[in-house]
C-alpha cells in the first residue's frame, strides 16, 4: 500500500512550479541518475520529466492513482515502471508474474522498501511486521504475532467478544434505522464492530464507548498524517513542509498519549488480577512486553508498543470494514443473492437460533459470495510495496534494491485471460465449482486479498471469520434494500481513502426480517 493507497496527489499540483526551480539542482541528481538507470534493464514505462518523471502526470491526471495504473494496463502489458520523483515504482498485475516474484522466488521479494520520514516516525524506524525489513526484526515480530496473538486457539479465546461485537453492531443499525426512517450508513457500522474485536484482542481490557470512539479517532488522525506528501517524492522540497512536519510529531505524541494508557491499565491488570475480574486471560499486548527480538538485548519500549498495538488494530479495520460495505451494496444490487444467502442462514441454523462462527462453515454459499467479493473487491488495490533483498530479474527485466515493486491486486483478479466474465459479481462461479481459486497463491496465483508468500497477510484467518460471521447476521437480521435518495440502486463508483471504499458511502434501509 504505502504511497499507492493514497489519495492522488492533485492538492500539491499547484507546487508544480516551485518544482520547477529545483530542476536546476536537480541535475546533479538527474546526470547520476542516468548514468546509473542506463545499466539497468528496467520494464518499460510511460516517458516522464526529468528529475520529477511520472510525479506530476499522475498528480495532474486528475485520476485516482490506481485507475491511472489501470488505464496504463492496456499499453504497458503486466510489468512496467513509473517513476515518481526520486522513487522507482514497478508495477505488476499479472497473475503469472506476481507468483513468479513471490513464491518461486519468493524470499528475493520478500523486503520492503526505505520508508518517507513520516512512515518511519509511526513505525518507530520499520519495527512492525508490515514495515520491517525482510530479517530478524521481522522474524520476530511475525512469528509473535502469527504464533501467539493470531493462532487457531487464540482466536477461539476471542469468540466473546466476536459475539458482543455482533450484538452491538445489530443493536447500532436497529437504533439507527428507528431514528432515520430505516436508513443506515453501513461502512461506519462495520468498521466499529470490527474496531471494537480488535480493540479487546489487542489490550484485553474493558472500555466504554467513549474510550473506543476516542482511540477510532486518533488512529484515522494518523492515518491522515501518513498520506504521502510531494516532499516524499521529491525530497529537495522538504522545506516547504516545515508545517506538516510539526503536525506529524503532534499527531505522534497524540497516539503515544492515547495508548500508552491503555497499556498501563493492562499492566495493572495483570499484577491485580482479583482486582480486574473483567480483563481478558489474554491479548496480543501480553506477547508484547517481554518479546525477545532476534538480535536486540531490549524488549520492546513503551513507545514500540503502541506501535505495534496501533498495526494490529490498522491492519484489519479498514480492510474488513470496506469488504462488508461492499458485500451489502452488491447484495442489495442482486436481491436473489440476498434471498439465497438468507435461504442458506435459516435452512442451517434455523429461525430462532442466532449465527455463529462454527455454523459459517455449513455455509457453502456464503462463503462463495465471500469469496466472490474478496476477488471483485480487493480491500486494497495494492499489496503492501515489496521490495528486493538483492538485484533480482522478473520479465527479463532488472528489478534494482531500491525500487518499490507494486502489485495491482485487480490486474489479477480481473484478468479476462483467468476468469470467464471477470467485471460480474457472480459468486456462482466458486459455488458450483465451475472456477476455483487457492487464495494463498501455492498452488497457483488467480487473486490474491491477502497478499501470498512470506508477507501474506497474518490476519487472514481472522479477517475470513469476521467478514463471513458479520455479512451472515446482518443478512440473517434484516433484509436490505437501496436508499431512496439513489432511486433504490446504489452507485459502484469507487474511491481511494487508504482502502478502495465506495464514493459516496454506502447508505441502505434495513427492514427486520420476519421471524
Ligand atoms: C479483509 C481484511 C484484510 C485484508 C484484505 C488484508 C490484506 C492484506 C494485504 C494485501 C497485505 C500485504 C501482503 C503483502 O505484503 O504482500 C497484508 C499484510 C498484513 N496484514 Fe492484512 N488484511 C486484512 C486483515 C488483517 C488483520 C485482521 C490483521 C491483524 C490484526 C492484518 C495484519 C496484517 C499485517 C501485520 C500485515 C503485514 C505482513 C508482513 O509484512 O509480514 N491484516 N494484509
Amino acid at each position: 500500500m504505502d504511497s499507492l493507497s493514497s489519495s492522488p496527489l492533485s492538492p500539491y499540483y499547484h507546487l508544480i512550479f516551485t518544482a520547477s526551480a529545483f530542476l536546476l539542482s536537480g541535475l546533479i541528481f538527474l546526470v547520476t541518475y542516468k548514468s546509473k538507470s542506463k545499466k539497468l534493464n528496467l520494464p518499460p514505462g510511460p516517458p516522464g520529466w526529468p528529475v520529477v518523471g511520472n510525479l506530476f502526470q499522475v498528480a495532474g491526471s486528475g485520476k485516482q492513482f490506481f485507475q491511472y495504473v489501470r488505464d496504463l494496463l492496456p499499453e504497458y502489458g503486466p510489468i512496467f515502471t513509473l517513476r515518481m520523483g526520486t522513487r522507482t515504482m514497478i508495477i505488476i498485475s499479472s497473475a503469472d508474474l506476481a507468483y513468479e516474484a513471490l513464491i518461486v522466488k519468493g524470499q528475493i521479494f520478500a523486503s520492503r522498501p526505505r520508508e518517507n520520514p513520516t512512515r518511519t516516525i509511526f513505525s518507530c524506524n520499520k519495527f512492525t511486521v508490515n514495515a520491517s525489513l525482510y530479517g530478524p526484526v521481522w522474524r520476530s515480530l511475525r512469528r509473535n504475532m502469527v504464533q501467539n496473538g493470531l493462532s487457531a486457539s487464540r482466536l477461539k479465546e476471542f469468540r466473546n467478544a466476536r459475539e458482543m461485537a455482533m450484538e452491538k453492531l445489530i443493536d447500532r443499525l436497529k437504533n439507527e434505522a428507528a431514528a432515520n426512517d430505516g436508513a443506515v450508513w453501513v461502512l461506519k457500522n462495520a468498521r466499529f464492530a470490527v474496531f471494537c474485536i480488535l480493540l479487546s484482542m489487542c489490550f484485553g481490557v474493558e472500555m466504554d464507548e467513549e474510550m473506543i470512539e476516542k482511540v477510532d479517532q486518533m488512529m484515522k488522525t494518523v492515518l491522515i498524517v501518513l498520506d504521502p506528501r510531494l516532499d516524499d517524492y521529491l525530497p529537495l522540497l522538504s522545506p516547504f513542509f516545515s508545517k506538516q512536519r510539526k503536525r506529524v510529531q503532534e499527531v505522534r505524541q497524540q497516539q503515544i498519549e492515547t495508548l500508552v494508557p491503555l497499556i498501563e491499565k493492562r499492566r495493572e491488570a495483570l499484577r491485580n488480577p482479583e482486582k480486574h475480574k473483567n480483563a481478558a486471560s489474554f491479548s496480543y499486548l501480553d506477547t508484547l512486553f517481554d518479546l525477545k527480538i532476534e538480535g536486540r538485548k531490549s524488549s520492546p519500549s513503551d513507545p514500540e508498543i503502541v506501535t505495534l498495538c496501533s498495526e494490529f488494530l490498522n491492519g484489519g479495520t479498514d480492510t474488513t470494514g470496506t469488504g462488508i460495505e461492499w458485500a451489502v451494496a452488491r447484495l442489495i444490487e442482486n436481491p436473489k443473492i440476498q434471498s439465497r444467502l438468507y435461504e442458506e442462514i435459516k435452512s442451517t441454523v434455523g429461525v430462532n437460533k442466532k449465527v455463529d462462527e462454527k455454523d459459517i462453515e455449513k455455509m457453502p454459499y456464503l462463503n462463495a459470495v465471500v469469496k466472490e467479493l474478496l476477488r471483485k473487491h480487493p480491500p486494497t488495490y495494492f499489496s503492501l510495496t515489496h521490495a528486493v533483498t538483492e538485484p533480482a530479474k522478473l520479465a527479463g527485466y532488472d528489478i534494482p534494491t531500491d525500487a518499490n515493486v507494486e502489485f495491482f491486486l485487480p490486474g489479477i483478479s480481473e484478468d479476462p485471460n483467468i476468469w470467464s466474465d471477470p467485471e460480474k459479481f457472480d459468486p456462482e462461479r466458486f459455488f458450483t465449482g465451475r472456477e476455483e481459486a487457492d487464495i494463498t497463491g501455492v498452488k497457483g496465483v488467480k487473486m490474491m486479498p491477502f497478499g501470498i508468500g512470506r508477507r501474506i497477510c497474518p490476519g487472514l484467518s481472522m479477517a475470513t471469520v469476521h467478514v463471513n460471521l458479520m455479512l451472515a447476521r446482518m443478512v440473517q437480521e434484516f433484509e436490505w434494500s437501496g436508499h431512496p435518495d439513489g432511486n433504490g440502486k446504489v452507485d459502484l463508483s469507487e474511491k481511494l481513502e487508504f482502502t478502495v471504499v465506495m464514493k459516496n458511502s454506502l447508505r441502505a434501509i434495513i427492514k427486520p426480517r420476519a421471524q
